[in-house]
Order: C-alpha cells, then sequence, then structure tokens
C-alpha cells in the first residue's frame, strides 16, 4: 500500500464543538545538539497551537523531522528561529505560534581553588524558544550549586570563640605562641557556623538579536557573584580556599538573591530574568528560600 492510500485522520474534520488547542506537540524527544563547543544528548519538547478549530490534529511527524538540523550545527537563536520556523512552514493554516525546548546538562571544566588541578561540572539547563507575529522568544533556564555559610550562625560562633577566649585567658598576660597555640587548637574553634548546599535557578530571558546562547558566560558571571560555587578537583590547599571563601562570604538566601540579580542586571543581552534561591538548610529540616526578579512577567517561552 502506498502512502497516498493511507488514511489521514489528523486532516479529517472534527465535531462542530471543536475548540483551538493553545499547545500541541510532543516531549522528551532524544536527541543529540551541539552547545558550548560539545556533543549533549539533550531532550526535546515540540509544539505548535492549533489555531484552526475545524483541524482535528497537527502533524506531529512533520515537528519530529524538523528537529534533524539540531544534530549538527551549534545551538543557537538563529538555528532555533530557523527550526520554529519550518514548524510554522509546514502548519501553514493551522499554527500561528511554535515552541521549541531543549533540556541537557551541560559540563564545564573547572579549575581547582589553588592546586593545579581540574575537574568537570555539571549544569542542567534548558533553552525555551518560541515564534510567533511578535517575533523569536528565549529563555534559558540554569541551575547553579554553591555553599551558603550562615552569617547568624558565624556571628554566634565567633560569641562563643570570644567567651571561650575570655575563660582561658582570664587574669593573665598574653603570650603570643601561647595564644598561636590556642588558635590552633580544637578548643580555639569551640563553635563552627553551619553551612548548606544550595542551588541558584536562573530563568533569563535574552534581548532580541543575541547571536549566541550566552550559557556558560552566565553560570560564570552567577558562580563568581556568589563566590562559593561547589568544587571539583580538591586537595587540602584547595579546602582552605573554600572555607576562607566560605567566612568571607556568610550568605543568607537573601543575600544570595541580591548577589545573583546585581551580577545578572549587568550582564549584556537579557531583557528580563527570574532568580530562585534554595538553601537546603542543615540548621532546620526545611530550606531557606528566596526570589528575585527584573522586567518579569508570567509570558511563557
Ligand atoms: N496529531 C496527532 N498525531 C499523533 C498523535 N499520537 C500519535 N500521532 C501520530 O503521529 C503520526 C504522524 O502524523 P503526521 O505528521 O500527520 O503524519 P503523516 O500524515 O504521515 O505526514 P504528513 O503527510 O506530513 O502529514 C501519525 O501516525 C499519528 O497517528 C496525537 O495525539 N496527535
Amino acid at each position: 500500500m502506498n502512502s497516498l492510500a493511507l488514511p489521514d485522520v489528523a486532516s479529517q474534520p472534527r465535531a462542530p464543538q471543536d475548540i483551538a488547542l493553545e499547545w500541541v506537540g510532543m516531549q522528551n524527544i532524544a536527541l543529540p545538539v551541539v552547545l558550548a563547543d560539545q556533543r549533549i544528548a539533550a531532550f526535546a519538547d515540540a509544539g505548535v497551537s492549533l489555531d484552526d478549530p475545524a483541524t482535528r490534529g497537527i502533524h506531529m511527524s512533520r515537528l519530529y523531522l524538523a528537529l534533524e538540523c539540531l544534530e549538527d550545527r551549534p545551538l543557537t537563536p538563529g538555528l532555533l528561529k530557523h527550526v520554529l520556523g519550518h514548524f510554522l512552514a509546514t502548519h501553514a493554516g493551522l499554527s500561528k505560534r511554535a515552541f521549541l525546548a531543549v533540556r541537557g546538562e551541560l559540563l564545564l571544566k573547572r579549575p581547582a581553588l589553588v592546586s593545579p588541578l581540574s575537574g568537570w561540572k555539571s549544569y542542567p539547563f534548558e533553552v525555551s524558544a518560541r515564534l510567533d507575529a511578535k517575533g523569536l522568544r528565549i529563555e534559558l533556564k540554569l541551575d547553579v550549586d554553591y555553599s551558603s555559610t550562615c552569617p547568624c550562625s558565624a556571628a554566634l560562633a565567633r560569641q562563643v570563640i570570644q567567651q571561650r577566649f575570655a575563660e582561658d585567658f582570664a587574669g593573665r598576660p598574653l603570650q603570643r605562641a601561647e595564644l598561636l597555640a590556642w588558635l590552633g587548637s580544637e578548643r580555639g574553634i569551640a563553635a563552627t557556623p553551619h553551612s548548606q548546599r544550595s542551588v541558584a535557578s536562573l530563568r533569563i530571558r535574552l534581548a532580541a538579536d543575541q547571536g549566541e546562547l550566552p550559557l556558560p558566560a552566565l553560570l560564570d558571571t552567577a558562580e563568581d557573584s556568589l563566590a562559593t560555587p561547589v568544587q571539583t578537583a580538591v586537595k587540602r590547599g584547595d579546602e582552605q580556599a573554600f572555607a576562607l571563601a566560605n567566612g568571607q562570604n556568610p550568605m543568607f538566601c537573601e543575600d544570595a538573591a541580591r548577589r545573583l540579580h546585581r551580577a545578572l542586571s549587568g550582564f549584556d543581552g537579557i531583557r528580563a530574568f527570574h532568580v530562585r534561591v534554595v538553601h537546603a538548610e542543615s540548621l532546620h529540616a526545611h530550606d531557606a528560600i528566596a526570589q528575585s526578579a527584573w522586567n518579569w512577567s508570567q509570558e511563557c517561552c
């Protein structure tokens, strides 16, 4: 039987109560993409609106096959626009809006803080794009893991150390060598502040006409602003540098959200962003959360 003889149910008209649909398509399509000079095992969601209420279904295979050109060319706003344009061209008369989301994990090699070592870090990302009469819109989602040391806990720990010092050295003159030894002993660090693994989830809408998807640059900007990103290869010297970075950058979740807000405000090519930080508290069994946004509305990609 040739294809002309196959029934095409999708093209048949529906019953009279028909309704236009906002999004129709497929999700979690396995797809290799090229991003930041890497080939990434990604998953794509592809869809269009079904604006013609009299048409029963879209043509899923046309969306699926249009994804093929993502295999070999770097993922850029231009390539996303090309694919979305193809979605619309193959659904002329049916669809006015086209959608594509690509999810994966970007691997970036990160140097140790002081030793000459390095290792890989995985960054979950999602690139969502939408094309309609208003043009192309692109939103990036990125997660950044970091360490946060509680500033309140740090102050309370310092107070305990002060009290311990007052007790241990009460009523006698201070000897430099004795004091130095005390500072290096467990009595000299009678209390420690608590730290927690934390995650910042960034949603970034790119300005129009961006030539690239600036994922590595955004990740660097976010990590630099937090100053305590989680590490890869670690020797004791690196761990000490990490302890120093944490001591110099104690952060409530509010502090982390404000750091990220300031950093993203200075990043070129962004038209809106939303930041959500989650501190997985070690003091509490619940998490501490802060959110911040700029130029943000609930419109989606
Ligand atoms: N529209 C639609 N198609 C579905 C769905 N689930 C599976 N499909 C299948 O997707 C396949 C591809 O659909 P089309 O793109 O219309 O395939 P086609 O008619 O061979 O291709 P064209 O000639 O380009 O229209 C069909 O076999 C559908 O049955 C669904 O929920 N909606």
